[in-house]
């Protein structure tokens, strides 16, 4: 049986004396597309940098496995993962000289840009793909930093699918996306889904759930209120008391969306 792609046992994450994640346990299997779901602060990121290995648990508590394995390079592992992060984009944006095709294939290098390092035909090719499945083949030539953040976003993505990653990390991919930028996003992202890639998707927005994600994480105040099913737990009266409102769950076709009553 495949090793999940997270297992997480009794972790802690402290700073400054306060949790950022409390005596959480979880575990998100491969193949499995997953939301992890919650409001501003309640340690979504955080749980996403103790997969990339940003972070790690305090005081050595608690087991972190990607994989199966609590060890890793970090080089091997970010070649298992593609992460995609507003962090990530501020950093792009700041590149003035990197050309987007050259952001792409250094995808391959876990870098920002490809320096001396040997490119072969076989990754110029895979970059080209990445950047045509995202729909963005027309940007080759412009640099990082004169993008617009729909537009990096979706090269950003192609560069965390170039090398073939077992899983996509999604730290709120849509942030900064306008409605009809971020429905034509989400459409590309349910093709990567459907392509055999594992999503973890982390957001605010219950109306970026794709279809193909079936389950969900609700984190809330550093420690995990729900893990099941999407049928269990996107209702009305769990969302209440995951956002503390009341909170009203709308259908529409395969979507849902959430609206404060
Ligand atoms: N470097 C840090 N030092 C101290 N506290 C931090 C640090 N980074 C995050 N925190 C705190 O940890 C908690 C969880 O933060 P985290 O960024 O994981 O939340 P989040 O769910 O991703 O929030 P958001 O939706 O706003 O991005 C927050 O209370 C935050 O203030």
């Amino acid at each position: 049986m495949t090793e999940p792609l997270l297992s997480i046992d009794h972790v802690s994450v402290v700073r400054d004396g306060r949790p950022m994640l409390d005596d959480i346990s979880l575990t998100i299997p491969e193949g499995r597309h997953t939301a992890i779901l919650g409001r501003n602060g309640a340690g979504k990121s955080t749980l996403v940098k103790l997969i990339t290995r940003q972070l790690y648990p305090t005081g050595g508590q608690g087991a972190v496995r990607i994989f199966g394995q609590t060890q890793w390079n970090v080089f091997e592992l970010r070649s298992l993962l593609g992460v995609v992060s507003p962090a990530i984009q501020t950093d792009y944006a700041g590149e003035e000289a990197l050309e987007v095709f050259d952001a792409v294939v250094s995808g391959f290098f876990a870098a920002r840009g490809v320096w001396n390092h040997a490119v072969t035909e076989a990754m110029r090719q895979a970059s080209r793909e990445a950047l045509e499945r995202m729909g963005v083949t027309h940007l080759i030539g412009r640099q990082m930093a004169t993008l617009s953040t729909g537009e990096a976003r979706r090269v950003l993505i192609a560069r965390a699918l170039v090398h073939r990653p077992r899983a996509l990390l999604l730290d709120e991919p849509c942030a900064g996306l306008d409605p009809a930028t971020r429905r034509q996003f989400l459409e590309a992202l349910r093709d990567v889904a459907r392509s055999g890639v594992t999503l973890v998707l982390v957001t605010h927005h219950v109306e970026e759930i794709l279809p193909e994600i079936d389950h969900l994480v609700l984190l809330r105040d550093a420690q995990v209120l729900s893990d099941g099913p999407k049928s269990d737990l996107l209702t009305g009266p769990v969302l209440s008391d995951l956002f503390g409102m009341p909170t009203t769950v709308e259908r529409r076709g395969d979507w849902s969306w959430a609206h404060l009553d």
